[in-house]
Parts: C-alpha cells; sequence; structure tokens
C-alpha cells in the first residue's frame, strides 16, 4: 500500500507522528509537506493528497489540520475521494469497512498522539467489507457525475 500524507501548520507535529507509525509498520508513503512551520492554507495541502489518491498513483491518503474538519472538506471537493474525518477508533474501524474511505482527516488539537496512532493504525489496517456497502459508495459516486 502506499500512502500519501500531508498537514497544514496546525497539523505538523501529529504528521510527523503519523509517519513514524507509518516507518514502524512498513509502509510505503511519501510526505507532501508542509516543510517547515509556518502558516499555510489547509486546500492547497489537501489538494495535490486527494488529487494523487483519486488519480490511483496513491493507494490512500491521509491529511492532518487543526481540526482536520479544513482538510477533510477540502480533500472531499476532489471526484473519488471519500474522505473521514475520524477521532475515534469505532470511527476508523467502521468508514473502511462500511465506506471504503480513500483518505483519513485528523485533527492535532483534537486528539493527542497516542490516540490518533491507534486511529491512524486501525483505519490503514482496515478492510472494505462490500456487500450492501458496496450499492451505497455507487449512489455516492453516481452523485459525483
Ligand atoms: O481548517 C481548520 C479548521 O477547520 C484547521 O483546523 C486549520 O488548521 C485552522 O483553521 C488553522 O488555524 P490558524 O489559526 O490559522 O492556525
Amino acid at each position: 500500500m502506499k500512502v500519501a500524507i500531508s498537514s497544514d501548520h496546525g497539523g505538523n507535529r501529529l504528521r510527523a507522528e503519523i509517519i513514524d507509525l507509518m516507518d514502524e509498520m512498513g509502509i510505503e508513503y511519501e510526505d507532501f509537506g508542509p516543510k517547515d512551520d509556518g502558516s499555510v492554507d489547509y486546500p492547497d495541502y489537501a489538494k495535490p493528497v486527494a488529487q494523487r489518491v483519486a488519480d490511483g498513483e496513491f493507494d490512500r491518503g491521509i491529511v492532518i489540520c487543526g481540526t482536520g474538519i479544513g482538510m477533510s472538506i477540502a480533500a472531499n471537493k476532489v471526484k473519488g475521494i471519500r474522505c473521514a474525518l475520524c477521532h475515534d477508533v469505532f470511527s476508523a474501524k467502521a468508514t473502511r469497512g462500511h465506506n471504503d474511505s480513500n483518505v483519513l482527516a485528523m485533527g492535532e488539537r483534537v486528539v493527542g498522539p497516542g490516540l490518533a496512532r491507534e486511529i491512524a493504525r486501525t483505519w490503514l489496517e482496515g478492510e472494505f467489507e462490500g456487500g450492501r456497502h458496496e450499492r451505497r459508495i455507487e449512489k455516492l459516486t453516481e452523485m459525483e457525475q
């Protein structure tokens, strides 16, 4: 699995934490920044990750800002993206199983690093369940036309 990851300035520390986690898990990733702690605009960092996932260059994306909200709104503007904002492990598991979410959003100002790591690990390991959920995803895809 190849993962694209980015944040805004509000998510830099958590992005580093999740990169450490992916190193531990042996997951291949590319870091789309930002490269320093200066203030940036979250759409500029959500877009490259979401676009590359939508294009199939990466299997999944992880986007992080202060709340996770701005990044999730921005990522979901890209056709083909199902970005889930998760701050608990139950939702992270459910969104992989039911929504086949291809981007995970989290907020560094909302969750601590320990919980964020468990959320990300659960989401990265989660499998889509298919079945009745396929039909619902088809309906989401139809809404994009
Ligand atoms: O988009 C957000 C809120 O929905 C993110 O949390 C941003 O990181 C936040 O808005 C950035 O705020 P700042 O005051 O410019 O650091």
